[in-house]
């Protein structure tokens, strides 16, 4: 129960130790309270500093190593993204926003698509699956972007499954390069109200970090506004620059000389990257075709209706009457597992 008390303190289940034995405190908390002289963390060495001063206001002199200035993959910028970070405004989806289908099991299906339309666009143009991770700060979140990415992209080579889909709090002490966070609320800020969650939201990610919300919501959060007001110096609509593949050589202090697309909404996002695939495919085809070697098509993008509650490929446009797209409508739906996700500690490949 040692840690760093500006970030979430140990979960305890059991009733009776947490209300009466206060264990939920951790060691280090408990010392700092007693007025035991403590040594603070004063150079980090995890994230670009951008991004870092998201949290570094929480403590009192935290400093950069001088690896996360002079290494190249510091200085090189995100491959199809003008910024390293930025707060993504996502609107309601047939006028629904956060949904609570259970008592506290909150979900937000507009932002589920967007995280994965973006970590589609990413697969699509050579990020590599495994530097990619979606974190959210619900379980019921956890499972819809689970849900969606079986539905959309799972079973297809092209593009399957990011490293790791989980909550931010289960993610604490771990890390991955690009981070892709939902924060599903758009009636009441919720949990994220914790400045500890925030922390170790905001710190996870080394060069990338896409966050999806109500921005309306959060930038009025008295107690997120120093992260907050950072976020919203940025536009609030994603920035992307077409023709970028991963790894870029462009510098991530330089200004770019490109025009950015500017994405309007969700169903903009996912219709762009449903004709980004198409086209990836149909580029493809014709160099197998060339090559005088059999063409297998990959696989689909988009599934018919799943369990009811997902809508279809929002970029989906069902007015074709392509062949491909008909043997699409006979496959079968992907089926729905509990935990698609291996959670576990132990296969994370991600450097501690
Ligand atoms: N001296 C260093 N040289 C290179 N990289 C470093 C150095 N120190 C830290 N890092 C990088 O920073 C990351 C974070 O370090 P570490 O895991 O010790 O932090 P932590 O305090 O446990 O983080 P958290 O609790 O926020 O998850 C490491 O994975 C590593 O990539």
């Amino acid at each position: 129960m040692i840690g760093d008390h500006h970030q979430l303190p140990p979960v305890i289940k059991n009733m009776a130790f947490q209300k009466y034995s206060n264990m939920e405190q951790s060691l280090f908390t408990r010392l700092v309270r007693l007025g035991v002289p403590t040594v603070d963390l004063d150079g980090q060495g995890r994230a670009r500093s951008s991004i870092c001063d998201l949290y570094r206001w929480r403590y009192k002199h935290l400093g950069n190593l001088k690896h996360v200035e002079s290494w190249k993959e510091y200085q090189l910028a995100n491959a199809g993204f003008e910024y390293d970070f930025q707060l993504v405004d996502v609107q309601d989806f047939n006028g629904v926003g956060e949904s609570e289908p259970s008592p506290y099991f909150y979900q937000n299906l507009a932002e589920a698509e967007y995280c994965v339309a973006v970590f589609m666009f990413m697969r699509l143009i050579g990020y590599p699956a495994s530097k990619i991770t979606i974190l959210t700060t619900y379980n019921g979140q956890k499972h819809l972007i689970r849900d969606v990415i079986n539905t959309r992209c799972a079973n297809n080579p092209l593009i399957g499954k990011p490293h790791k889909v989980t909550t931010v709090d289960k993610y604490q002490g771990q890390q991955n390069d690009y981070i892709l966070l939902s924060l599903v609320r758009t009636r009441a800020v919720g949990h994220l109200r914790d400045v500890r969650r925030l922390v170790v939201a905001m710190s996870r990610a080394r060069l990338g970090l896409y966050i999806f919300a109500r921005v309306a919501l959060f930038r009025n959060c008295f107690e997120l506004a120093p992260a907050f007001e950072q976020l919203t110096a940025r536009p609030t609509k994603l920035h992307l620059f077409l023709n970028e593949v991963f790894p870029t050589q462009r510098r991530n202090d330089q200004k770019a000389s490109l025009k950015p697309m500017v994405v309007k909404d969700m169903s903009h996002m996912a219709n762009f990257v449903y004709t980004l695939y198409m086209g990836r495919v149909k580029q493809m085809k014709e160099y197998y075709e060339q090559m005088g070697h059999k063409w297998e098509k990959p696989g689909e993008v988009k599934v018919p209706e799943h369990e009811g509650f997902i809508s279809s490929h929002p970029g989906e446009d069902r007015d074709t009457d392509s062949e491909d797209e008909e043997e699409a409508g006979k496959q079968l739906p992907v089926p729905m597992e509990e935990e698609p996700i291996n959670d576990s500690i132990d296969d994370d490949n991600t450097v501690q």
